[in-house]
């Protein structure tokens, strides 16, 4: 028995203390992304980046569809179907949305990958498909609150959002403003999606064996993340 099963549960503000010190292992501090943001990249290294991090944004529409055939409560399910629509898009009553795919196509054009070449996926490497697989295979096995749980690593995403947009245009001035749309609309969608996946976690993970089992579903997805980056930094080196 670890010390942690011995002990009491941790308050609900105790626990949403220990998911976000998670964030020390955030790939915001991955090497490769403080080369990134440091204007320490070449255009081949970012246009590698772009092109491999795109396997990432066809995958999450898929992680939550997966997460949505789990879920069995609907009150979940009406909020967690917009993530789907927020990459997606949508064209019907409520109005035309392109969505994260689209903003992500574009800040592909804007770095020099035309479209066709950057949805062929075809500059993918083998340790970033293994990665986001990981991803998807895991949402569509495990119960969905556990799959929401692993969304948290969310909770970190605004800033190395916000670090883009404030570095790359200084350090990148070859790089089009309106390719940086994607990061600019993400950051109120990761905070709504944010307290939404926090909710459902601080409610479901309440004994101390579940809260501690609740930190290692953050560090795989972190570990996914940073495994990523790894793979992309093998791909394209200085
Ligand atoms: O650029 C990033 O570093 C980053 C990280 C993450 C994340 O932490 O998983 C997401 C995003 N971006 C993102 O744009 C996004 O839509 C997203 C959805 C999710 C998820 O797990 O459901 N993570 C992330």
């Amino acid at each position: 028995m670890s010390s942690k099963d011995a002990q009491a549960p941790w308050s609900r503000a105790e626990f949403e203390e220990q998911l976000r010190a998670k964030g020390k292992n955030y790939h915001i501090h991955h090497p490769f992304n403080l080369r990134m943001n440091s204007g320490q990249c070449s255009p081949a290294q970012i246009r590698g980046w772009v092109a491999n991090r795109c396997y990432y944004q066809s995958i999450i529409p898929k992680k939550d569809a997966a997460i949505l055939s789990n879920c069995d409560d609907r009150e979940t399910r009406r909020k967690w179907i917009a993530r789907i629509l927020d990459h997606d898009g949508y064209d019907d009553y409520q109005g035309h949305h392109a969505g994260g795919m689209e903003a992500w196509t574009q800040l592909g054009e804007a770095v020099g990958i035309p479209r066709e070449e950057l949805l062929s996926m075809s500059h993918v490497v083998p340790g970033v498909r293994f990665a986001c697989d990981a991803y998807v295979d895991f949402a569509r096995r495990r119960p969905w609150q556990e799959a929401v749980c692993s969304s948290l690593t969310e909770m970190f995403a605004p800033q190395i959002h916000k670090d883009r947009l404030a570095t790359w245009p200084k350090y990148y001035n070859w790089i089009a403003p309106a390719g940086l749309n994607y990061f600019r609309s993400r950051i109120p969608l990761a905070q709504r999606d944010v307290d939404h996946g926090l909710d459902v976690t601080l409610d479901y993970f309440t004994t101390s064996e579940q809260q501690a089992r609740a930190l290692d579903i953050l560090q795989f997805k972190l570990d996914i993340l940073w495994t990523m980056l790894d793979a992309i930094e093998k791909a394209y080196p200085e």
